[in-house]
């Protein structure tokens, strides 16, 4: 990588603005998964060794500009300390007054973990008024968050602007597997989507296309196509606005001769929950009140074949709502696949790495990225602005 590094500058008696992504699943209060804290730790722990006042910034969640009490950061920051066996401050807002009499009372090695940048309207508007606020608190700024890295916001890629700025060690790793593996990917390489956030993912399927032999959809992502393909989709997950380009990626692969696989099957429910009726059906055969909310056995076979086969896998997006044991199959024998594989596999995006760990297959994985949307566009072959921000060699 061309650009610096922590270990380029000196950090000794230094205060250091870190970003990180803190950004993880919760349920009923508790962190579900914790790898991206863990994941931080190599350039904390470097920090504090190297004598710097570690002050750590992220978001959680899409607050909107607006504080939430459900997603402040007051659990990541705990968690953080149990994993450092260290005390870490934790302040209530981001910026302002009270918060840089809390930095200057900061020794060298201490951590103070800022609230949720996201509560600040200027967050995401990358406004420079708010960046030069996060700068002012600090003499370094050090971008260890590669999860948001995609993300042009005043705490990514504005407060690069008014300070030093180099990755932290997590940046480096990242971009370091993910740029040998694409570059010049082992074939037949397989690309794997799913996941509910149809507006994000779809369209990345479009460079998939290009560069992957075989991409498979699953999750909510399926649907649009389903609908698009003229199927009763029920109360399915839907963006209406992307009928067209679904449309689109099933004639560019036909043209590409390349392999775009959508569910045969699939899991529906008459209910969002644990105990609703379910049954599996072929995808032209979807009740019109129920929903779909995991692939079917026959796609989950057919999945696993081409998995098993492939030289290199790409993972994003859970194939069902995984959190409820009852749709997690899909999300389990995909996994289970990606596992049992020779070939290289990279697992993206928080809730496929959750499911990973839930299914005590991580360690079998050979690589999991903290970046869901930031590895995808980095597949994309996109700049990522938080990257781009940060000091040359
Ligand atoms: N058929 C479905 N209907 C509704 N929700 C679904 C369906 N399939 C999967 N999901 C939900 O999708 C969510 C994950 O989607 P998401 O797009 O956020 O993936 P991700 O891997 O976390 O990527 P990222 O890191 O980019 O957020 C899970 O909470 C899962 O329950
Ligand atoms: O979960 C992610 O992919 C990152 O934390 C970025 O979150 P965002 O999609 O809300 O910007």
């Amino acid at each position: 990588m061309n650009k610096k590094s922590v270990r380029d500058v000196e950090v000794n008696g230094k205060r250091v603005f870190v970003r990180v992504d803190f950004n993880v699943p919760m349920q009923d209060g508790q962190i579900t998964d914790d790898t991206r804290i863990r994941e931080t730790l190599p350039t904390v722990k470097y920090l504090i060794e190297n004598g710097a006042k570690v002050i750590l910034a992220s978001h959680l969640g899409r607050p909107k500009g607006q504080v939430n009490e459900d997603m402040r950061l007051t659990l990541p920051a705990k968690r953080l300390g149990e994993l450092l066996g260290k005390e870490v401050a934790k302040a209530d807002e981001a910026v302002g007054e009270a918060v840089k009499a809390q930095v200057n009372a900061m020794n060298n090695g201490d951590v103070l973990v800022l609230e949720n940048v996201r509560f600040y309207p200027g967050e995401e508007k990358n406004d420079p008024e708010l960046a030069k606020q996060f700068a002012e608190l600090a003499d370094l700024f050090v971008n260890d968050a590669f999860g948001a890295a995609h993300r042009a916001h005043a705490s990514t890629e504005g407060i690069a602007h008014h300070l030093p700025a180099v990755s932290g060690l997590l940046m480096e790793k990242e971009l370091s597997v993910l740029s040998k593996a694409l570059s010049n990917p082992e074939r037949p390489f397989t690309a794997i989507i799913g996941g509910s956030k149809v507006k994000d993912k779809i369209d990345v399927i479009d460079n998939l296309l290009n560069i992957a032999d075989n991409v498979l959809i699953g999750g909510g992502l399926a649907y649009t196509f389903f609908k698009a393909q003229g199927h009763e989709i029920g109360k399915s997950l839907l963006d209406d606005s992307k009928l067209d380009v679904a449309l689109g990626f099933i004639e560019k692969a036909k043209k590409l001769g390349k392999n775009f696989v959508l569910p045969v099957d699939c899991i529906v429910a008459d209910d969002f929950s644990a105990d609703a009726n379910h049954k599996a059906v072929e995808i032209d055969s979807i009740p019109a009140d129920w929903e779909g909310l995991d692939i079917g056995p026959k796609t989950r076979a057919k999945y696993a074949e081409i998995i098993k086969d492939s030289k290199l896998v790409v993972w994003n997006g859970p194939m069902g709502v995984f959190e409820i044991d009852t749709f997690a199959n899909g999300t389990k024998e995909v996994a289970e696949a990606c596992a049992a594989t020779s070939g290289y596999t990279i697992i993206g995006g928080g809730d496929s790495a959750a499911a990973a760990e839930k299914f005590n297959l991580a360690s079998k994985m050979d690589h999991i990225s903290t970046g869901g949307g930031a590895s995808l566009e980095f597949m994309e072959g996109k700049a990522l602005p938080g990257v781009v921000a940060l000091n040359d060699k």
